[in-house]
């Protein structure tokens, strides 16, 4: 399976934020995307998930076969919103997101013990620490298997446990053969990642 971005354009409210965004990643590879604050970072995580629609250019999937046809169908997106519900519990909303994209994983309570919350799936995510928000969504990447992580900067957030816990999960997800293409300030710990620098010409 590979993830092909071909001269990928974004805009946001009208105006062009990038143009001519070019990369191929093969299954085991990262690519992570740097810039500046405002470069188009998570906008391109955003036209790349299907959030957005593409200005330019194109982005697919190819050899995704009958299950993943589209990145849309292939992919786990991590926005720095965490996509949870704060009046359900931390078990309900990852259930919610286990029934919703299918391919069933870990259950949602293997996922929180995974990432360190096992004691907590019983509160409501609203009572969460930020940190502990991040780890609950970081979580929901584990309850369905999907080849293509989309992340925005993931570990903001995190404490350094947490934040090598996740490169561990990270490592994993790539020796699997799966692919990440992550936005980030701060160094992720995957060696051998490809980089894509934003900001520098539109
Ligand atoms: N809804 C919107 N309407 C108009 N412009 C927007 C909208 N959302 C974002 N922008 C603009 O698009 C540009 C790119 O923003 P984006 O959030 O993609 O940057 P980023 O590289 O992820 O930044 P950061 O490092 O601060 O997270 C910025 O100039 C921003 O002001």
């Amino acid at each position: 399976m590979r993830l092909i971005a071909e001269n990928l354009g974004g805009e946001r409210g009208g105006e062009a934020v990038f143009s001519g965004i070019n990369f191929a990643l093969e299954k085991g590879q990262a690519l992570i995307v740097t810039g500046p604050n405002g470069a188009g970072k998570s906008t391109l995580l955003r036209v790349v998930a299907g959030l957005l629609p593409v200005a330019a250019g194109r982005v697919h999937i190819e050899g995704g076969g009958e299950d993943f046809p589209s990145v849309a169908s292939a992919c786990h997106y991590l926005g720095h919103q965490n996509a949870m519900k704060t009046a359900l519990t931390v078990t309900e909303n990852l259930r919610f997101w286990r029934d919703f994209s299918g391919a069933d994983f870990l259950r949602a309570e293997e996922a929180l013990e995974t990432v360190g919350l096992g004691d907590i799936g019983h509160l409501p995510f609203g009572y969460l620490s930020t940190g502990q928000r991040r780890r609950a969504a970081i979580a929901k990447l584990l309850v369905s298997r999907r080849p293509l992580w989309l992340l925005d900067e993931p570990t903001a957030g995190l404490d350094k446990a947490s934040e090598e816990r996740f490169a561990v999960l990270m490592r994993k997800h790539l020796e699997g053969g799966g692919i990440v293409v992550a936005a980030t300030h701060l160094p992720l710990g995957i060696e051998g990642a490809k980089e894509l620098r934003m900001g520098e010409a539109v």
